[in-house]
């Protein structure tokens, strides 16, 4: 019997500093999120960003927790569920950190007597610190625990023609009747050196703004490359004009170099040179959450404002619209339909 994981990153269990302190544990240890030797990194979560970070994020966290829970959560089951009313297969969820966890979620599924599974990360663009810790410890968890289920992944769909358009169509439905100036795609940030990490080619990534355009077979692993594409063909679609959006990278953590530009300084040179009404999108998410609501949605659109900005306009992530829901429910379908094939 053929099933469905669908895999988002997590959220802390509640606000309170202990569980959010629980969870970044869990989440910065990844040596695939901070990836350096295991006894710099323990020093460094353990000894310095978990005796102080864990009071500010509850903090920001509270600012943005609905009544139900973590939005992030909260979204991901509304997704699970709109997508399993659509399937004839069963639909689960996991997080890659914290509840319900990628075992939970796989053996959620193998009690349902489902054999081979649709392994799908919800990130559009791939990335070491996002996409591939999900597929190792997926793989870890399905060898260790449920030896006989196959796995298919579904690759990242930052080009998907589907995925374009209902990113593209979602922007303009949340922008209609509002006045913009420019629209910023704001990505998750990650250092420098994952891109170069994940390079498969190891000579074709420099960052220096040209290689992400040249093709090459690095490209499928090309954290930037595949925002700044995703950036381009939702441009395209919507035939927006040169000039009148841009892409930046957000949520920088430490002292490393990491993508530029940077939202928080993007944003606030926009207001500080005369703009006064921006948009801003965050396709790097699936589903609102932390990143979104309290960087973006509060702090950001406070900065623009005390630099002069006028209207800020945070447009939601797809979470569970009607378009993104059916377009999944295609894909699962699609891969239900086909012959049985072993992968693993
Ligand atoms: C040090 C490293 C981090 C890397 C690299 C990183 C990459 C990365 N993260 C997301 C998506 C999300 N990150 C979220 C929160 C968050 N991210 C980091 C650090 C790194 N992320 C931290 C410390 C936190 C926790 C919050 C905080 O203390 O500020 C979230 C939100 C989770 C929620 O509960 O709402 C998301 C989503 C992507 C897509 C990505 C690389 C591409
Ligand atoms: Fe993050
Ligand atoms: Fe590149």
């Amino acid at each position: 019997m053929k099933g469905v994981l669908l895999v988002n990153l997590g959220s802390p269990d509640s606000t309170d500093p202990e569980d959010v302190k629980r969870y970044l544990d869990e989440f910065l240890m990844d040596g695939r999120v901070i990836d350096l030797p295991k006894w710099l990194r323990t020093l460094i979560v353990k000894g310095i960003i978990l005796n102080t970070r864990p009071k500010k994020s509850a903090e920001a966290y509270s600012r943005i927790w609905w009544d139900e829970g973590s939005p992030l959560i909260v979204l991901s089951e509304r997704l699970r569920d709109k997508v399993d009313d659509m399937t004839a297969v069963p639909v689960v969820l996991a997080m890659r950190y914290g509840n319900p966890s990628i075992k939970a979620g796989l053996q959620e599924l193998y009690d349902k007597g489902v054999k081979e599974v649709l392994l799908m990360p919800l990130y559009p663009q791939f990335a070491m610190a996002t996409t591939e810790t999900i597929l190792v410890l997926a793989e870890e968890v399905r060898k260790q625990h449920f030896p006989e289920m196959s796995f298919t992944n579904v690759p990242a769909f930052y080009n998907h023609p589907d995925y374009v358009r209902v990113l593209a169509e979602s922007i303009r439905d949340s922008l209609e009747g509002k006045d913009w100036e420019h629209l910023l795609f704001s990505y998750h940030g990650v250092p420098e050196r994952h891109i170069k990490k994940s390079d498969i080619t190891k000579s074709h990534c420099r960052i220096d703004g040209q290689c992400c355009k040249t093709p090459s077979p690095a490209h499928q692993y090309c954290y930037r490359h595949q925002c700044y594409e995703t950036t381009r063909q939702v441009a395209e679609y919507l035939e927006l004009k040169q000039g009148t959006y841009s892409t930046s990278f957000q949520s920088r953590l430490g002292i490393d170099p990491w993508l530029k530009p940077a939202t928080d300084k993007t944003i606030n040179g926009f207001a500080e040179k005369g703009l006064k009404k921006l948009a801003v999108v965050t396709p790097a998410f699936v589903s609102d959450c932390l990143e979104t609501l309290e960087e973006i949605g509060l702090e950001a659109d406070e900065e623009f404002k005390e630099r002069g900005g006028e209207e800020f306009h945070l447009i939601p992530c797809l979470n569970d619209n009607e378009a993104w829901v059916k377009v999944i429910a295609r894909w699962v379908d699609e891969w239900a339909h086909q012959p049985e094939v072993r992968v693993n």
